[in-house]
């Protein structure tokens, strides 16, 4: 299984379905317009921080499962970023260090199951998109989600600076499994076909590199 990171808009699920495409495999997405929590977290953070994480918690979970049976499937965000997320709303006071003790509970005993439920423990290769702020801005205006704008909500730009700031130490310190960078400002791999190739080779040689790609 091959899991994507990357900050909001920085570009998962495109890459998801063009990866997947490209491999022949499947493609496993995050719940967004049809989860009913999260227009209510972004409304009322506070009240809906857990709820999300748990909602989030349970759908990942249940993808992960469903990918790992076959190698090059692609997850559209990984289940350790989730934690980042909820870390970061915690610190901001949207929820209690006794629901994070819980979380991170609920998250390492669910973690020691993999195994079991779906045959490994970690995925084969993480693609992590990097994007600069202004990038993060532009596609999160050109995708449209109306709780995600800016102008809904003038505590969101501090938001997403904290969020991208964390996703820095984030990858560094990522050793779940061989990991790899794509440089989301620089490739367009959306409508320019030639950037679309480029990435691809950058993600074969590491599959190569793997084992999961003859
Ligand atoms: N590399 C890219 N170059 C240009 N546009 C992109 C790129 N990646 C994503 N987009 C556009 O940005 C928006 C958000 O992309 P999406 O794949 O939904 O991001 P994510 O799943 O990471 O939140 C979409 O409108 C998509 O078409
Ligand atoms: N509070 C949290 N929000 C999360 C989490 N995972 C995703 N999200 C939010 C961020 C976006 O608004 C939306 C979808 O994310 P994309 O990056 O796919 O656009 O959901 C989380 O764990 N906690």
């Amino acid at each position: 299984m091959i899991v994507l990171s990357g900050a909001i808009g920085a570009g998962k699920s495109s890459l998801a379905t063009v990866l997947s495409e490209h491999l022949g495999t499947e493609a496993f997405y995050e719940q967004v317009d049809n989860n009913p929590v999260l227009p209510l977290f972004y409304k009322d953070p506070k009240k809906y921080a857990f709820l999300l994480q748990i909602y989030f918690l349970n759908k990942r979970f249940e993808s992960i499962k469903k990918a790992m049976v076959q190698d090059n499937n692609v997850l559209d965000r990984s289940i350790y970023e989730d934690s980042l997320f909820f870390h970061m709303n915690a610190d901001m006071g949207r929820a209690t260090p006794q629901e994070v003790k819980v979380y991170d509970e609920l998250l390492a005993n669910m973690m020691q199951e993999l195994p079991y439920a779906a045959a490994k423990k970690a995925p084969d290769l993480l693609v992590h998109l990097d994007i600069s702020y202004d990038t993060m801005i532009h596609r999160i205006e050109k995708r449209g989600r109306s709780y995600e704008q800016p102008e809904q909500d003038p505590t969101l730009p501090e938001y997403y600076h904290n969020l991208l700031s964390r996703y820095d130490g984030w990858y560094d310190e990522y050793d779940y499994s061989p990991k790899m960078k794509i440089d989301g400002d620089k490739y367009d791999f959306v409508e320019n076909p030639e950037d679309r190739k480029k990435v691809l080779e950058l993600i074969d040689e590491q599959l190569r590199v793997r084992g999961t790609l003859d």
